[in-house]
Order: structure tokens, then sequence, then C-alpha cells
């Protein structure tokens, strides 16, 4: 599903972010990425974006090479995952509604599809009798919620979140992890970044630890501070 082959980036400034990384999740894995501040994370998810491209290897998604990605395939490569961030990223003149169909719309899908699929996702994540309020008219666990499903409703084979509880309390915060579960056991790949020890040694997932841009740790059912 994902798969990171000697893969190396140096910033233009000559800092090495990463440093021949060799990973491989499978489909259906729940994956958490942990490491401390500079170790690679943010790195990691934006050549998984394409935002960036690596120095030297190569980055598989669904058998896909990244590198001969052209530019004009980027948006599409990036629906087939569904991206959430710590700072949620609703569109704020848009209701809960319209930002979950807004993610639909854009990739031209018929009104019938719609109207199908945005209640569908809006009940899965408990917010069926919001749709009609504006992101500011919502709790920070209800604006996370809507990003998810705004995430989940193009069914995408990977969820890729990057500290999705980073700006929650912990009770919210473990909210969104049930949900992130069952999402999981449905059948979708989840890759998560996280600083959250509690919730990582809580949930016994594989962890991948990240050190100066190493691999330094990569376990099934971990912790936050097991290192192999
Ligand atoms: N655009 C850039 N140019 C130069 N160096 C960069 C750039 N972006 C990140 N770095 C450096 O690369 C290293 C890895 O950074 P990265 O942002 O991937 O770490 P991180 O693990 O996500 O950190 P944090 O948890 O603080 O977000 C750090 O030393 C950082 O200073």
């Amino acid at each position: 599903m994902i798969h990171l082959e000697n893969v190396s980036k140096v910033y233009e400034n000559g800092t090495k972010a990463l440093d021949n990384i060799n990973i491989k999740i499978e489909k259906g894995e729940f994956v958490f990425v942990v490491g401390s501040s500079g170790s690679g994370k943010s790195t990691f998810v934006k050549l998984l974006l394409k935002e960036i491209e690596p120095t030297e290897g190569k980055i598989f998604l669904k058998n896909k090479n990244l590198g001969v990605v052209k530019r004009k395939g980027i948006p599409k490569l990036r629906r087939e995952m569904g991206i959430v961030f710590q700072d949620f990223r609703l569109l704020k003149n848009m209701t809960v509604y319209e930002n979950i169909a807004f993610a639909l719309k854009v990739t031209e899908a018929s009104k019938r599809k719609i109207r199908r699929q945005v209640p569908m996702v809006m009940s899965m994540v408990g917010l069926a009798d919001k749709a009609k309020n504006y992101p500011n008219q919502l709790s920070g666990g209800e604006q996370q919620r809507v990003a998810l499903a705004r995430a989940l409703v193009n069914n995408p084979v990977i969820l890729l979140a990057d500290e999705p509880t980073g700006n929650l309390d912990p009770k919210t915060s473990w909210e969104i992890m049930k949900l992130l579960d069952e999402i999981n056991k449905r059948g979708t790949t989840v890759l998560l970044v996280t600083h959250d020890k509690e919730i990582v040694n809580a949930m016994q997932k594989r962890v991948i630890t990240l050190s100066n841009g190493k691999v330094i740790g990569d376990i099934q059912k971990g912790g936050y501070d097991n290192e192999n």
C-alpha cells in the first residue's frame, strides 16, 4: 500500500531530514508514526503527499511510483488518500454539509452521488444533526469529525492524519481515535502522525519511531517509548 525504499530527503540548506528510510505498510494496517520534534515526521507526510520530492530513493503508493506521477496527477493522488490535519482546515463560509459535499464536487461526482454519500459519512462520524452548522458553530472535536468525514467521502484507501488530536482535549481526542479505529476496521489503512504518548501506548498498534531522520523503531502492538 505504502512503500518507501531507501528514501532520503536533504533540504536546500543541507539539512538531512530523512536518512535512508525503508518502510512498508500493508493494506488495512493502523500505523502510528512518532518521534520528537525535528525527527522528520512532517517531511515524511509531505513526501507522501508529493508536496516535496525525495533526494534519493523511491516512494510507492498502491504500487504507483510517486516519482513518475506528473503535476496534473497530484490532485487525484491526494484524493486517494484522505487527509486530516491538526488545524482541521475547514472552509469557514460553508456549512458542514457543504464542506463535505465540496470534497466530492471537485471530483465531478454526480448530484445523486453527493446526496447519497454526504449524509452517510455525516452519520458515520456522528454529525447528522449538524449539517447546517458553520465551522465556527462547532466544537473542536466536531470540527475534526467534519474534517474526517470530508476525508472519507471519497472512499480513500488510506487515511493520513497529521496530529489529528493536537488541538483537542484528552476526552475528545479519544472520541476521534475511536472513530479512526472504526474506520480502520472497515478496511481503510490508517497512518497517524502524533506526539500523543498516552494514545499511542493505549492503542497497541504498530509504531514506527523516527529519530534524526532514521527509523529507530518499528514494532507491532507497540508503545511510544518502545525501541527495538
Ligand atoms: N523546508 C525546510 N528547509 C530546511 N530544513 C527543513 C525544512 N523543513 C524541515 N526542515 C528540517 O528537517 C528536519 C525534520 O523536520 P520535520 O519538520 O520533518 O520534523 P518533525 O518531526 O515533523 O517535527 P515537528 O514534530 O516539530 O513537527 C528538521 O531538522 C527541520 O529543521
